[in-house]
């Protein structure tokens, strides 16, 4: 049985979450991505299908007793037997580059049945009991393909808490005092000098590395930066007008007396880039009023910005509540800042929203 101090559980989600960057990281280098529709008309890549079936497989491998929710499922990859070698390709060429991290891994996939069974075990109803790891293999996959941010990221929940979460943010440059202008649009390469790896354990901060190959990077203790004058704050928001309401975030940054223009960037790398002081608010508003946020979305960040110094509540300034399933029923949209300005937000964002 894992102690409670999850160290164990961080190192091998930090491996995985890097070994499976190197899988989407060549996709995301590659001509063709392997673009397929889902249910709801999201995109889902060949690259999102791959770094699932390589973080559950690392799980399986550590934690065989532990529930996993994760967003993608292997029906598709069933059905179209084309996809399904192309990401099993994928699958078996990610390895990372020292041997010592891929046994710690549990080293590769038998085979592409395997794998997709391994995918298909991302199928938890999560909930309040036990231990239950969150998955989101590409966040932002919308910038992904478009060339911009995104994100790998896994968290550990116990009881329907989040106790470890790591961000892998491949495009996101090492040095965060050029993060807020590199995120938006075309050119967010993963060249060199670029790659984050985020992550926190409940109770003992926040960390970044670069984002390897092999072996771990040292850490750094993040934390986010004091706001003296919330006039002066930085806020990040979604790309995609359809994902927050711009709007309203206009409307609210001019009730706090924000001139500066939002920063729009894909994913949780937004929760990463706060969390680490390049940006101070984000905000995530409800553009349809049905839309119910996944827990995959959100839990690393979560965890990864409080552990940094800042409070993440939903816009009514409850906490978000990870413990009643696959997705957020009991919260609406995403309020994070730093803790000393949190109220101040929230009551813009109430005035702003209120009566809608
Ligand atoms: N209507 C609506 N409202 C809010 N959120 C939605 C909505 N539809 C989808 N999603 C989820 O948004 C996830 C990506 O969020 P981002 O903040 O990265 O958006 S954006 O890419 O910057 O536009 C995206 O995660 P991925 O699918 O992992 O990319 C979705 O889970
Ligand atoms: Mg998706
Ligand atoms: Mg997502
Ligand atoms: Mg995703």
């Amino acid at each position: 049985m894992a102690s409670a101090d999850y160290n164990k559980e961080l190192h091998i989600a930090l491996l995985a979450v890097q070994r499976a960057s190197l899988l989407t990281k060549s996709v995301f280098h590659s001509h063709s991505k392997g673009t397929l529709d889902k249910a709801d008309a999201s995109p889902v890549t060949i690259g999102d299908f791959g770094a699932q079936a390589l973080i559950i497989s690392a799980l399986q491998h550590n934690f065989p007793g532990d529930e996993i929710v994760a967003e993608e499922e292997a029906k598709d990859l069933r059905e179209k037997n084309s996809v399904k070698q192309t990401v099993w390709d994928l699958v078996q060429q990610a390895k990372l580059e020292d041997k010592s991290g891929e046994e710690a891994l549990g080293g590769g996939i038998k085979d592409a049945d395997s794998m997709l069974d391994i995918i298909d075990k991302g199928d938890s109803k999560g909930g309040s009991k036990g231990r239950i790891w969150a998955i989101d293999p590409i966040d932002g996959t919308k910038g992904f393909l478009r060339g911009g941010q995104y994100a790998v990221c896994l968290a550990l929940m116990v009881d329907g808490d989040v106790k470890v979460g790591v961000l892998g943010c491949p495009n996101l440059p090492v040095d965060d005092s050029e993060a807020l202008t590199e995120n938006i649009g075309a050119d967010a390469s993963d060249a060199e000098g670029k790659g984050v790896l985020f992550s926190a354990v409940q109770g003992k901060g926040a960390d970044s590395r670069p984002l390897g190959k092999g072996a771990l990077a040292k850490e750094s203790k993040i934390s986010m930066k004091a706001v003296s004058n919330i006039s002066d704050a930085t806020f990040c928001e979604s790309v995609e007008a359809g994902h927050s309401s711009q709007g309203d975030a206009a409307n609210i940054a001019k009730k706090l007396g924000i001139t500066k223009p939002s920063v729009r960037m894909d994913s949780q790398a937004k929760y990463g880039s706060i969390a680490r002081g390049a940006g101070d608010l984000y905000l995530r508003l409800p553009v349809k009023k049905d839309y119910v946020e996944k827990i995959w979305d959100h839990a690393a960040g979560d965890l990864i910005v409080r552990e940094a110094g800042g409070q993440v509540t939903d816009v009514e300034g409850k906490r978000l509540d990870f413990s009643v399933g696959r997705t957020l029923q009991r919260n609406k949209g995403v309020i994070a800042a730093p803790k000393d300005v949190h109220d101040t937000v929230i009551k813009a964002v109430s005035e702003v929203l209120g009566g809608k």
